[in-house]
């Protein structure tokens, strides 16, 4: 769970240099109070009345140390002096001691934040985005970023000097007249104590509606991802709807709980100053009147009372800003302290060590079993040798496990039970990083990033040569259609590029994954969505492929495994068959049975056939 500890956690590394620029703004403040003293005895001065005795010490040691009469005219001058020091010399002076750094820590604390939150996101899980959406991540990152950021020049650079000020005009009024001294305490702590409460029910309605948000977001994130599911099954009034009732439910909180809240709040704060702004005058008249005070006294203490008064609005109004902001902030928080996977490894570390390993590419699931849930296993006692250089077939039934044996061959899981062993070391002994470098796969949506041909291509080896390049456009037979773009391998794509067909995504996909020179390469069902002459091109493709390193193709087509040198039958997360697609046939079983309904049903839908 996270807390306000994590909020100041959020500047570690600035405590000094943080803790020098509030005090600097908080003496500035207390500082500032000379100015209505001064001008108090100024008063003194001009209607004859004595001044303080500490100020008449320190006027006369002046008049000393300067050889100078102690008269009228050198106080006013000495207490001009001060008001000039303390209002015009402070000026320039100022900005740069507080409001310099009030902005620089939260600005340098953001950039190392963002920066760990992008190591974060590197490094959580494949699980946690199973469950979280891109905008709902995106959404709590930014608004915590930015809600930090925002309240730290509020609480450092306002909240703590303008508390100290109080405190100061507090010690003020107790040197002049200890029982409105008193008096203002007790109002103080009334009115902050009220505040504190009625801050405390809003927060809390706060984090109701930061949870709110972070639906309403992710929903329209993922309108935005599925957007062509969307308006094929014409659904835009229903999520449009839907999203509108979110709106409403947001503003429901917002309005009637928080804002309502706030204005109560406020009101009832405006109420309890402006009586004690009213009570402190008469009980100063009364003590000038008594002749307790002198009339410098007098206006010195109303002038004092009402900048500590008046200090109230704003300090409630950032009260309220923070309290805004405090759910969002906790819930970026939250965020961080997610735990990392088990395959988070050093970043630094994957790409200094990206060539450390070298396998002949035998990989051995030596009595596998795995479930997502430990309680609902997926997979059952596999036993599988691959032998280097072979390919290898993986089919079954949807859901059988075929995708769910290639990520533990990643490590994005780790076994429930029994072990994977590439080359005879068991992989999870393995630096996670160096060993998915020698690992490649082509998915059967190929991801293209934002930038070139030449960029994507080389994502995976940004170091490939030209030459290296070229060489695997040719087996992957991307060379047949990169002449065709406007600017062949510059030519930009994705999201503001050329747009790429399913067959062109694939190919460069696996021309992507060869300049990785990798030891074992997985095709991932990376023909299914396509049509069939440009599965023929890959099947070609992969033809080219196969020998020259280890192999793992997962199919839904058999005709795509056919040549494969062992086609391993999954069903219901245990391996039933292994042989060519010859021994398969002939022992008349699943495998059997799976390619006798494609071969005799080319017409039917797909779903039909696996
Ligand atoms: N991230 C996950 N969390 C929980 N269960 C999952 C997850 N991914 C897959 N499963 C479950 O694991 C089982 C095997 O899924 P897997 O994707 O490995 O099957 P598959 O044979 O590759 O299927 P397909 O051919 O449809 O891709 C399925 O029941 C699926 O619901």
């Amino acid at each position: 769970m996270a807390s306000y500890r994590d909020i100041v956690r959020y500047f570690q590394g600035y405590g000094a240099i943080a803790a020098f620029s509030i005090a600097a703004s908080s003496l500035f403040e207390v500082v500032d109070l000379t100015v209505p003293y001064a001008i108090g005895q100024i008063l003194n001065v001009l209607s004859k009345q004595p001044l303080d005795a500490p100020l008449m010490a320190f006027i006369s040691a002046i008049a000393t140390g300067f050889n100078l009469q102690v008269s009228s005219e050198l106080s006013l001058v000495l207490l001009l002096a001060i008001v000039f020091v303390v209002s015009v010399v402070r000026a320039p002076i100022q900005p740069w001691i507080g409001s310099w750094f009030h902005w620089a820590i939260p600005l340098r604390a953001r950039r190392d934040r963002a920066d760990l939150t992008i190591q974060k996101i590197l490094t959580l899980p494949l699980s946690f985005y199973d469950e979280n959406n891109p905008g709902r991540i995106a959404g709590r990152v930014a608004r915590g970023l930015t809600n930090h950021t925002w309240s730290y020049p509020e609480i450092a650079g306002q909240l703590i000097p303008k508390l100290a000020r109080i405190f100061g005009i507090f010690i003020v009024i107790c040197l002049l007249e200890w029982r409105i001294g008193i008096a203002f305490a007790l109002s103080f702590m009334a009115i902050l104590g009220f505040s504190l409460k009625g801050l405390r029910y809003i927060i809390n309605r706060e984090a109701l509606l930061d949870s709110y948000m972070e639906n309403t977001e992710s929903r329209t994130s993922e309108i935005i991802t599925n957007i062509k599911t969307v308006k094929a099954f014409a659904a835009e009034p229903y999520e449009l709807d839907r999203q509108r009732q979110r709106l409403d439910r947001e503003l429901t909180v917002v309005l009637y709980r928080i804002h309502r809240g706030y204005v109560r709040l406020n009101m009832w704060q405006r109420t309890v100053v402006q009586s004690c702004i009213f009570g402190v005058l008469v009980m100063t008249l009364l003590a000038t009147l008594r002749g307790e005070l002198s009339l410098g006294h007098f206006v010195t203490l109303l002038t004092v009372s009402s900048m500590a008064y008046a200090e109230l609005e704003p300090l409630s109004i950032l009260a309220e800003f923070l309290a805004r902001r405090y759910a969002s902030m906790l819930r970026f928080h939250e965020f961080m302290q997610q735990p990392v996977g088990s395959d988070a490894s050093d970043l630094n570390a994957i790409a200094r060590s990206a060539s450390e390993y070298q396998f002949t590419g035998k990989i051995e699931f030596d009595r596998l079993s795995f479930g997502y849930d430990p309680q609902q296993p997926i997979l059952h006692d596999i036993n599988l040798v691959i032998e280097p250089y072979q390919t290898i077939a993986l089919v079954g039934k949807s859901g059988s496990g075929k995708s769910t044996l290639v990520k533990l061959l990643f490590r994005y899981f780790e076994p429930t039970q029994g072990h994977i062993r590439i080359d005879g070391t068991d992989i999870s002994s393995l630096a996670i990083g160096s060993y998915r470098a020698r690992l490649a796969i082509v998915h059967q949506e190929v991801d293209i990033f934002n930038g070139t041909i030449m960029d994507n291509l080389r994502y995976g080896n940004p170091t490939a040569s030209t030459e290296d390049v070229a060489a695997a456009c040719r087996m992957a037979r991307v060379d047949e259609f990169i002449h065709e773009l406007p600017q062949g391998y510059a030519t930009v794509v994705g999201e503001r590029g050329v747009r790429l067909s399913g067959g062109q995504r694939q190919r460069l996909g696996i021309a992507r994954a060869l300049i990785v020179d990798p030891n074992v390469l997985v095709f991932d069902e990376a023909t299914s969505s396509l049509d069939y002459e440009s599965e023929r091109a890959i099947q070609l493709a992969m033809r080219s492929i196969s020998g020259t390193r280890t192999t793992l193709i997962i199919a839904h087509r058999l005709s795509t495994v056919r040549d494969a040198d062992k086609i391993v039958v999954l069903d219901r997360g245990r391996i039933v068959e292994v042989g060519t697609h010859d021994d398969l046939l002939k022992h008349n079983g699943v495998y059997a049975r799976l390619h006798a309904l494609q071969e005799s049903a080319d017409v039917l839908p797909r779903s039909d056939l696996l």
